[in-house]
């Protein structure tokens, strides 16, 4: 019997509790604590969203979801494995593990759309490190896949569902955004910015729209410009160009999580009703069955060409 493929599905993990957010917050920061100042704010941002976010139940949701999916298309058979970025089980616990249980090939993929060297690039890293420090299993990685019909299909079918949610949709704006990162990736040649166009474009495409803007969000307060602007101010420009309603379609993001539940429902809802501005969200994907299809095609297709680069 062949051995099954190893399924590394990699997220960026969230604390599990309150008292779990000094040691994800000193990860994410690579080992440097933050200010008390910087922990009480993000304390104070997870209590607002109920004291934890869902981000943990989703992520295993839909790293069981695509297993499942890829072990009923009658391709070769797939073992997974999560890994986290910035909480236990890590990228390198969930490559340990298959290299213990004898696996000689995996295939990773990042449960975010686009790639940039400082997310995606950070996660394969880790994966990479570990497998050639043990020297198995060998490893494809998918790279990005954010112009996977199956995923600018339900992409599109969200943002036409908030549309709807509008009193005018044909005098609706769509927002696209994604996590801001440091304006030095620019200099890096890097395909984050490129490619976040490229899916919003398309889903613009698909359905004619008119008015949309790319804006970024969740930006660190680490002392180094971020890329802007901010969807704060796209809000505010918007309203002074005479816009009253605003789809925003946190498309970098694929759960409910601190970044959605917060900076958009919370933040960004409380600028928008300060400005006037009636704002409709997208539901994110989630363990929806058709989001899941488009990454387990992303692997197969990885499995079946390699590695991407
Ligand atoms: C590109 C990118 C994605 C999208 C791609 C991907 O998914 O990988 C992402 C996702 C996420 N980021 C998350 C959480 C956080 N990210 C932070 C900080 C940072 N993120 C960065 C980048 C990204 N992050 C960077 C460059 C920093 C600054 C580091 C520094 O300071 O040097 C901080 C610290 C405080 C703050 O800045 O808010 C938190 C709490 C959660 C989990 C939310 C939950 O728990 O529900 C998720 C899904
Ligand atoms: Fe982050």
């Amino acid at each position: 019997m062949t051995k099954p493929l190893g399924l590394l599905v990699m997220a960026y993990g969230t604390p599990r509790n309150l008292d779990e957010v000094l040691p994800y917050y000193t990860h994410i920061r690579r080992g440097r604590a933050p200010s008390d100042e910087q922990l009480a704010d993000l304390v104070g941002r997870y209590q607002a969203i109920g004291g934890v976010s869902p981000l943990t139940q989703i992520t295993d949701a839909q790293a069981r979801g695509i297993a499942a999916i890829l072990n009923s298309d009658g391709g070769r058979p797939v073992r997974l494995y999560q890994g986290m970025k910035h909480t236990a089980p890590y990228i390198e616990d969930a490559v340990a593990a298959m290299h213990a249980d004898g696996l000689d090939e995996a295939i990773g993929i990042v449960l975010a759309p686009h790639y940039s060297h400082m997310s995606v690039g950070g996660y394969q890293k880790a994966a990479r490190e570990k497998a050639e420090q043990l020297e198995g299993p060998k490893l494809k990685l998918v790279n990005q896949w954010h112009l996977e019909p199956a995923f600018l299909d339900i992409l599109t079918s969200r943002v036409r569902e908030a549309l709807a949610a509008c009193s005018d949709p044909s005098k609706a704006v769509v927002v696209f955004s994604a996590h801001s990162l440091p304006e030095r990736i620019l200099q890096m040649n890097d395909p984050y910015v490129t490619q976040l166009h490229e899916s919003g474009e398309e889903v613009a495409r698909r359905l004619e729209l008119k008015h949309y803007r790319f804006g970024w969000q969740s930006a660190g307060q680490t002392g180094e410009p971020w890329m802007g602007p901010d969807i704060l101010d796209v809000l505010r420009s918007l309203k002074e160009e005479g816009y009253e309603e605003v789809v925003s379609c946190s498309q970098g993001f694929v759960a409910d999580h601190l970044e959605v539940l917060y900076d958009i429902d919370i933040e960004a809802q409380q600028v928008a009703k300060e400005l006037g501005i009636h704002l409709v969200r997208t539901r994110q994907m989630n363990d929806d069955k058709a989001f899941l299809q488009a990454l387990a095609d992303a692997v197969r297709k990885c499995e079946r060409q390699g590695v991407e680069e």
